[in-house]
């Protein structure tokens, strides 16, 4: 027996079939699936029915067929989960049969979804389970969004559906991706968010089935390079178009991919494979124009030589898919926090979302072996991106090897990165020494305060980067060597340039992709981040009272996440009982947090944020106004809330370097690289020049 909803709903459908597709209720699509599923299937909609479900083995069997479509969107899938951040709803892959082949979703959802028929090896067909999302977007090849009473049977029309194709390279669909959402309230930007998504993964796919050919990455903005919008033709030795995905259809105006694939990378560009592949390697694979044959269209492009060559030189791709990155546990499904964890590499936290599109975006380049270039104020984790990024890269079995080029004495830097022969010069060790470019051999190299490295030695890493050899002090013979490059700096590169202080040529060498890392204050997850860190240092559970958490969370932090940690150590120290409160924050941040000006408001991790008004109670001092000038918005940021630090701890050099989790000489170098000036009598004393403390 129906409820009355049921009935309504079963009615509703038989009279729109009946009497025709024009009802303003009902979109088109919806009605031809209906008259499909009674008509074609003769479904009826009054049976109550779950959809079936394959045994072990079918399901083991699709998957199979399927591995490399699975290996390439379970990460995918991870990430679009954590972006739409709903709890109530699931992330579907579906096989081309209607079978579900991986779904992620919270652990504590699970059951309910399996009770309406939503798990892995169920088969959601339109033929098996009427109009639904995953089916009807199988039969239309299109987004779609099924909303409730879309659905054909009456036990479905609780759920939201968002379904969209994954197509291969010549346009025909080889899987769905879907978002079901137990909840009405599935965004229409869902379905934009799913259909980045699958672009997403059929640009992986194109790495992960076209191996032995070149990829062409162009846009007409050269910003775009590596983003879902970029277009991708994967192009033979011989110039023949092999594949491509479909913003390069669009942008290069070609009606159908057989079209575009009968015709040579010449006829296409006004360059030759050859030329873009030579230019793309001058320009340290930084965008190079280029030109559409025949008209005047201008695009960006970055060529690369197919990964299957390059393995040549070492054991690429051990251990990570094919050209993509290497996805952790990728066997075993993985669902809720576990899920998030998994792109959360190692100890990094990613839920800032600017921050998560960053790691995203910087994993991507890595494993096409594209130096990275990080900007970020101190401790706002430059070192352990790197490190993560490492951690999930082709190259993580390889060692991690990092450098601070600021913390090295200038005579030490070339010894320390180079290494030198036995008896190289007087005082070196007798069985010589193995630099740290060649201890990162197979592995990651991370330069961090690159732009402290001196110019006489720029020179030479530009030598080693662009040869792949070094030749230690001393010594005569080159030695090889393969590496990642991660560099780190929290100075504006481009103006140093400007200023003739770094190299351009290695500048774009090092500058294969731009990260910047949100300010602690700036980070939209800093709530999550205090009360993660403070149980990793507790080591126990422990709570923190809401008006130690507002001192907390309203502090400026110019120290970012190592002086949260050092600050949380300290507290955690204090505290007898189960809460942390007001009585254990050290008497100086309480009132930093109390005077603190409204923070700048958080900005897209790749946009700089516009510089805050200087205090007026700044240095006056004239060279260095000058000198102001040229420091960029993060840097006018970072210098005012370092200002500050130093007003709270009345400029005690040594209390502010301990407060940072720095060491004094890392703080007076910091000082002089932001303009801060301190006569020889506040280094005495602490207090700085033309300012007295409070
Ligand atoms: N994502 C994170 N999650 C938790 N703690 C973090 C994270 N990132 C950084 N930290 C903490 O902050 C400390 C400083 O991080 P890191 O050395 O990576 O910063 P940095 O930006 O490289 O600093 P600097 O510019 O001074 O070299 C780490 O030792 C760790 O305690």
């Amino acid at each position: 027996m129906l409820s009355l909803e049921a009935g309504n709903h079963v009615d509703r459908i038989r009279r729109i079939v009946q009497y025709g597709m024009d009802n303003p209720e009902v979109s088109a699509a919806v009605t031809l699936s209906w008259t499909r599923c009674i008509n074609d299937y003769g479904l009826d909609p009054e049976s109550k029915r779950l959809p079936p479900v394959l045994t072990q083995t079918e399901l083991l069997e699709r998957r199979e067929r399927s591995r490399i479509l699975l290996a390439e969107a379970r990460q995918e899938m991870n990430i679009l989960y954590q972006q739409l951040a709903d709890p109530e709803l699931a992330v579907v892959l579906v096989h081309t049969d209607g079978s579900i082949l991986h779904m992620v979703a919270a652990a504590s959802l699970e059951h309910n979804l399996s009770m309406l028929g939503l798990r892995p090896g169920a088969v959601w067909s339109e033929e098996q389970a009427g109009t639904n999302g995953m089916g009807t977007c199988l039969v239309v090849a299109e987004p779609i969004a099924i909303q409730q009473n879309d659905h054909f049977f009456s036990s479905h029309i609780r759920l939201t559906c968002s379904a969209v194709p994954i197509k291969d390279q010549h346009g025909d669909v080889i899987a769905v991706l879907d978002v079901t959402s137990r909840s009405a309230l599935l965004q229409q930007h869902s379905l934009v968010l799913i259909g980045m998504t699958a672009r997403m993964i059929e640009n992986r796919l194109l790495d992960a089935t076209c191996q032995k050919a070149h990829a062409i990455h162009f846009h007409s903005r050269p910003e775009s390079i590596y983003t879902v919008h970029e277009g991708k033709l994967m192009v033979d030795g011989d110039g023949t178009i092999v594949a491509a995905n479909h913003s390069a259809l669009f942008q290069l105006g070609f009606a159908s991919m057989a079209e575009l694939r009968a015709s040579r990378f010449d006829d296409i560009f006004q360059s030759s494979l050859e030329t873009i592949l030579q230019r793309s390697l001058q320009s340290s694979f930084h965008p190079v124009p280029i030109y559409r044959a025949g008209a005047s269209s201008r695009f960006f492009a970055i060529a690369q030589h197919p990964p299957m060559a390059m393995s040549a030189a070492g054991p690429e791709l051990h251990g990570a898919t094919p050209r993509g990155i290497v996805i952790p546990a990728a066997a075993a499904p993985l669902r809720g926090k576990a899920a998030a964890d998994l792109a959360a590499a190692s100890e990094l936290e990613l839920g800032d979302a600017g921050l998560r599109e960053q790691f995203a975006l910087a994993s991507r380049v890595i494993a096409r072996r594209v130096p990275v270039l990080l900007y970020g104020e101190t401790g706002s984790g430059k070192e352990v991106f790197a490190r993560a990024l490492h951690d999930q890269g082709a190259r993580r079995d390889g060692p991690f090897v990092a450098v601070n080029c600021a913390s090295l004495p200038e005579s030490l830097i070339e010894s320390e990165l180079f290494g030198y022969r036995a008896g190289a010069f007087t005082g070196a060790q007798r069985q010589g020494r193995k630099g740290k470019i060649l201890q990162a051999d197979n592995g990651t190299l991370f330069l961090d305060e690159i732009g402290d490295m001196p110019l006489a030695l720029q020179a030479r890493l530009l030598r080693v980067l662009d040869e792949r050899k070094v030749t230690p002090l001393g010594s005569e013979t080159c030695i090889s060597v393969e590496l990642q490059l991660i560099s780190a700096s929290h100075r504006n590169m481009a103006e140093l340039v400007r200023r003739g202080l770094f190299r351009e040529d290695l500048y774009y060498r090092l500058n294969g992709v731009e990260v910047r890392l949100p300010a602690l204050r700036d980070r939209a997850d800093k709530r999550e981040l205090i009360h993660s860190l403070l149980q990793e240092e507790a080591g126990a559970p422990l709570r923190l009272s809401p008006q130690a958490e507002a001192i907390l969370m309203s502090y400026p932090w110019p120290g970012n996440l190592r002086q949260l940690r050092h600050i949380l150590r300290t507290m955690v120290v204090l505290c007898d009982g189960d809460t942390l409160g007001l009585q254990h924050i050290p008497a100086s941040l309480s009132e930093a947090a109390v005077n603190a000006p409204e923070p700048p408001a958080a900005v897209p991790a790749m946009i700089a944020p516009p510089a805050p008004a200087a205090p007026e109670s700044l240095p006056a001092d004239a060279a260095s106004m000058t000198m102001m000038d040229a420091l960029n918005p993060l840097q006018v940021t970072e210098r005012a809330t370092l200002i500050q630090l130093l007003d709270t701890y009345r400029w005690n050099i040594s209390n502010v370097a301990k407060a940072l989790g720095i060491s004094r000489n890392t703080l007076y170098r910091k000082l002089h690289r932001l303009c801060i000036p301190l006569s020889s009598q506040s280094e005495q004393d602490g207090v700085a020049a033309g300012r007295q403390g409070p």
